[in-house]
């Protein structure tokens, strides 16, 4: 667990970047920092592994306080990953990651071979571990910054905008390459964004901030999209939180039945019972099929696109289990909303700490 008491950073030409700074930021978790530019974010990050230093306040890695520890050594128990990736031009990709393993004195075949497993553990190809930073995609470059970075196993990793700077379809497989890369892993991350939605994908805490260093809430996505703490937050969140939330609530328990026969529409589906298209007479509509695991949102998405307000649903190998209504599918979206408003977990406010 990371923890912050009281943490105040202003620097010598008396700018104030984080004001009185109270959070915890759970073992094993995902905090997000979000606000608008020059809230703070970068600050607060930098000062876990002392790149910058608080002018008063505690703060706390692993139940130690972090001024009491050798500076280099913390930064090398802590992965660091930047938005340009940060790697060193002149030097390999297998190099690059084996940086760290190096400097902790592991000989340099075991430091590669170290590389060479975490190049496909962030799902890159063997071959790219001989290529310099240069040759490969903004997008292969950040995965071989987050290999750089869990190189030494570290528990905590530090990511400042690491996915900010390549396009929106790259930047959703290196979000999903993240949340399968932690479940495996279970690591403590710090992650700061601009971007909401980035946020309430990848967090199991988001830390809001605004102008001024200044945390206005920190809580789980679910509980800041149906309760923001005020009206800051909550056009922070902006004016689709209620959709957001349904982004975060599986079709699972939504109920379905056996897709209806001889109406204006029919459900095609082929000889292995995989939907193919809704037909009517001269015309045809693609279905997209959802699984359990999909969101309420997904699912409402397709309900409104379908013909029949209906949606058709698969198991894991495609095959047809049935189909959903638009009107089920409303009724679970305002029973997540009701759940998300009465959930009591815990979140810090301003109003709260006042
Ligand atoms: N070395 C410094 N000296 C003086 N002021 C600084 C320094 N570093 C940051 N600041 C100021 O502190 C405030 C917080 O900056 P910080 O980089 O932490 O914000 P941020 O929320 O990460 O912004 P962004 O999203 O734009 O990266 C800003 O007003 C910034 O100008």
């Amino acid at each position: 667990m990371i923890q912050f008491d009281a943490v105040h950073k202003r620097f010598p030409n008396g700018t104030t970047a984080v004001h009185d700074l109270s959070l915890e930021m759970p073992e094993g978790g995902v905090t997000v920092l979000v606000g608008s530019s020059g809230c703070g974010k970068t600050t607060t990050l930098r000062m876990i592994n002392r790149m910058i230093e608080p002018t008063s306040g505690v703060i706390k890695v692993g139940g130690k306080d972090v001024t009491q520890q050798d500076a280099a050594e913390l930064r090398r128990s802590i992965g660091y990953v930047i938005q340009q990736s940060g790697l060193f031009p002149h030097r390999t990709v297998l190099d690059n990651i084996a940086t760290v393993p190096l400097l902790l004195g592991h000989g340099r075949k075991k430091a590669r071979a170290r590389a060479a497993e975490l190049l496909e553990t962030v799902g890159l190809a063997p071959d790219a571990g001989k290529r310099y930073p240069h040759q490969l995609s903004g997008g292969q470059q950040q995965r071989v910054g987050v290999a750089r970075a869990l190189a030494a196993d570290p528990p905590v990793l530090l990511m400042d905008e690491p996915f900010g700077a390549v396009d929106p379809v790259v930047r959703t497989q290196l979000q999903d390459e993240l949340l399968r890369l932690q479940k495996e892993l279970n690591k403590t991350i710090v992650f700061v964004t601009h971007d909401i939605d980035e946020a309430v994908r990848l967090g199991d805490r988001i830390a809001i901030f605004r102008t001024g260093g200044h945390l206005v809430q920190c809580a789980a996505p679910a509980e800041l999209l149906a309760r923001p703490a005020d009206d800051f937050v909550a056009d922070f969140l902006g004016a689709e939180r209620g959709l957001k939330l349904l982004s975060l609530t599986t079709l699972a328990e939504v109920p379905q039945g056996p897709a209806p026969e001889g109406d204006t529409w029919t459900l095609v589906v082929d000889e292995a019972r995989k939907p193919l298209h809704w037909a009517t007479k001269g015309a045809e509509i693609p279905v997209r099929p959802l699984h359990d695991h999909d969101s309420l949102l997904a699912a409402l998405n397709e309900s409104v696109a379908s013909p029949t307000g209906l949606i058709a649903r698969v198991d894991a190998a495609g095959v047809l289990t049935g189909v959903s209504s638009r009107d089920d599918i409303h009724t679970h979206a305002g029973q997540a909303h009701a759940e998300a408003r009465t959930h009591t977990g815990t979140t810090e406010t301003e109003a709260a700490a006042a």
